[in-house]
């Protein structure tokens, strides 16, 4: 079983804690769906008070600050040194982000970003997509997990290449990877879960739900189904028909 930097979760799923109507309804998400790590982001933080502060640090999680809205490893870098100060762990999400539209990840940011805060101790989760010279240079730089994007953030398309993450998992079997963004439904975590991946990491699609308590539960549910799926050993897939019922002794009966 891969870990996170030598933390294992009870629940393989990640959630955001921004977007939400309110941060009543944001504490009831993690407590209905007991998801065991909260990215925060030390701008919103720093923003919205010491009360919201003090009910995240209650709910009991992980803490996994990011670099949301840095455009650049400078940028990145020191929101990551400023972050480890206030909320005291060495994680860090990093995004380095390389397109205002798009929010694709910059790779070249990204890579200088992640030597950098490596070689500073952080232990980095870098958002990534599935490309994998990218992957490599990012292990190369000291990552023990990656967060290869489904989908752009905020957009719920799911897993967007499915080939490619495939592909992605497959090729570096000893690293930790979250499914991180574009999630829409609780089947893409499903899916994630049960192509091998560890964990998922989302917000939008929970926190922009009719009910996000219940919706983060159905995540929650989806999550532990997927990685079961997984650790039993899926069927393979055919081309051909297979006949499930034995046709052995059909003659007699
Ligand atoms: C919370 C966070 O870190 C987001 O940047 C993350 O990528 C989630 O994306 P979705 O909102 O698409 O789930």
């Amino acid at each position: 079983m891969r870990d996170f930097y030598g933390t294992t979760l009870p629940l393989p799923l990640m959630l955001g804690t921004a977007r939400y109507p309110s941060p009543a309804v944001m504490e009831a998400a993690f407590r209905q769906s007991a998801a065991p790590v909260a990215t925060v982001s030390l701008r919103r933080e720093q923003g919205a008070g010491q009360a919201f502060w003090d009910m995240v640090r209650g709910l009991g999680v992980h803490l996994l600050p990011n670099t949301a809205g840095c455009h650049s490893a400078r940028e990145a870098i020191t929101t990551a040194q400023m972050a480890r100060e206030y909320f005291g762990t060495n994680w860090i999400k990093l995004e380095v982000i390389g397109h205002a539209d798009t929010l694709q990840p910059d790779p070249f940011g990204l890579v200088e970003a992640a030597e950098a805060l490596c070689a500073d101790g952080f232990e980095v989760f870098p958002y990534t997509t599935e490309d994998q010279v990218l992957a490599a240079r990012l292990v190369d730089a000291g990552c023990r997990v990656l967060m290869p994007w489904g989908a752009p953030i905020g957009s719920g398309l799911g897993l967007n290449n499915l080939h490619g993450l495939r592909s992605l998992r497959a090729a570096f079997p000893d690293v930790a990877m979250v499914i991180d963004a574009g999630l829409g439904l609780p089947s893409h975590a499903a899916q994630a879960l049960e192509l091998g991946f560890d964990a998922v990491l989302l917000n939008t699609a929970v926190a922009e739900a009719r009910d996000p308590a219940a919706m983060a539960e159905a995540f929650a549910l989806a999550c532990r189904a997927g990685a079961l799926a997984a650790a039993s050993g899926p069927m393979g897939q055919r081309d051909m028909a297979v006949p499930s019922t034995p046709v052995i002794g059909k003659a007699w009966l």
